[in-house]
């Protein structure tokens, strides 16, 4: 599909690429950037990339596909680095998990004739670096593009096809929808997570040696979303302020409601939210995967209904 793929980034997300990409056959060439030399030569040994470099611009020159697959925050001054290097006709693509961003700090620095078409495979682990990628990690699963409004058709084919490839399906929206679905079922929830984890540790009257030790029952679920990377879930909250706001007022205002049921004793309310949730769950596991982002949030009926 592609002569020259340059994957800006070799951690998680740019390695599975990588080795799905080797697998499906799509690229004549992979070369990658990396900042550390530890990275580099991790990525050769894997065989990810046939080259390295330290500059991204090295390896985005010459490549008829470019994808940005760094923590979000650094993708406005890559852009730039970028930018002056790029071939006519390239097409410039991203993975990150805010998308409104990427048309604000990627597409200004990009000459006219380079095709951007910003995507985010919902699709991940806790894990990161160059050693966590898997060629299947993007099988069955959603990766949502959001193009400019005035992106050329072909570009958005060829790089759903790209997702098609590497065993995604493929859905397009507006960036800001985007922003808004994912705060609420990826932002939040690993706010909430990191802030359990947190005051678990707080707390004086849980040791250490205690919160290991019980960490069998929903908080080790918790534990594992916390153990995400920092840095890019910083970038993350910092990018989609707006969405996230939202979603956590509402959040805050359904949590002082449950908090009140607990108070008073209304078993009822309790019951019928757990019923409800419930079969949010059990849908989502009858339908194995099939549940499209864009349908989230569509009141499903309990059990019994
Ligand atoms: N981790 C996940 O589950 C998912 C992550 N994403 C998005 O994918 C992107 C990459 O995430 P991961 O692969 O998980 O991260 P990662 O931490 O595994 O890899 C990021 C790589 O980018 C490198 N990097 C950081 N700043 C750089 C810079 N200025 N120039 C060149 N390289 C730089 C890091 O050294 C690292 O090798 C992020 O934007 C994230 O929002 C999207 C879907 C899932
Ligand atoms: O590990 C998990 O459960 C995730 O939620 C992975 C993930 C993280 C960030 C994304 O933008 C998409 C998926």
């Amino acid at each position: 599909m592609f002569a020259r793929v340059a994957l800006i980034g070799m951690g998680l997300i740019g390695s599975s690429m990588a080795l799905a990409m080797r697998r499906a056959g799509l690229a004549g060439e992979i070369v990658g950037a990396a900042r550390s030399a530890a990275t580099r030569d991790t990525a050769l040994r894997l065989r990810l990339a046939d080259a390295m470099f330290a500059e991204a611009a090295e390896a985005a020159r010459g490549a008829d596909l470019v994808v940005l697959a760094t923590p979000i925050g650094a993708f406005g001054a890559i852009a730039a680095e970028i930018g002056e290097v790029l071939e006519a006709g390239a097409i410039v693509t991203d993975v990150g998990s805010v998308k409104g961003m990427v048309l604000r700090d990627v597409a200004p620095h990009l000459p006219l004739n380079v095709h951007l078409v910003p995507g985010h495979p919902v699709a991940g682990t806790e894990h990161s670096g160059p050693e966590a990628g898997f060629a299947e990690l993007f099988e069955n699963r959603w990766c949502i593009l959001t193009p400019p409004d005035d992106a050329e058709a072909a570009a958005v084919d060829k790089v759903a096809e790209l997702w098609r490839r590497m065993g995604a399906k493929v859905e397009i929206m507006p960036a800001q929808h985007h922003d808004l679905v994912l705060a609420i079922t990826s932002h939040v929830p690993h706010l909430i997570a990191y802030n359990i984890v947190g005051t678990a540790s707080d707390l004086e009257t849980v040791t250490q040696s205690e919160v290991i030790k019980f960490s069998a029952g929903g908080f080790r679920d918790f534990t594992r979303i916390a153990a995400s990377d920092p840095t890019m879930w910083r970038d993350v909250f910092l990018n989609n302020k707006e969405a996230v706001l939202e979603m956590l007022g509402r959040f805050v205002e359904d949590l002082t409601a449950l908090q009140r049921a607990i108070r008073w004793g209304e078993g009822e309310t309790l019951f019928d939210l757990f019923t409800h949730t419930r079969a949010i769950r059990r849908s989502i596991v009858e339908a194995g995967q099939e549940t499209a982002v864009a349908d989230f949030g569509r009141r499903q009926p309990a059990q019994g209904e």
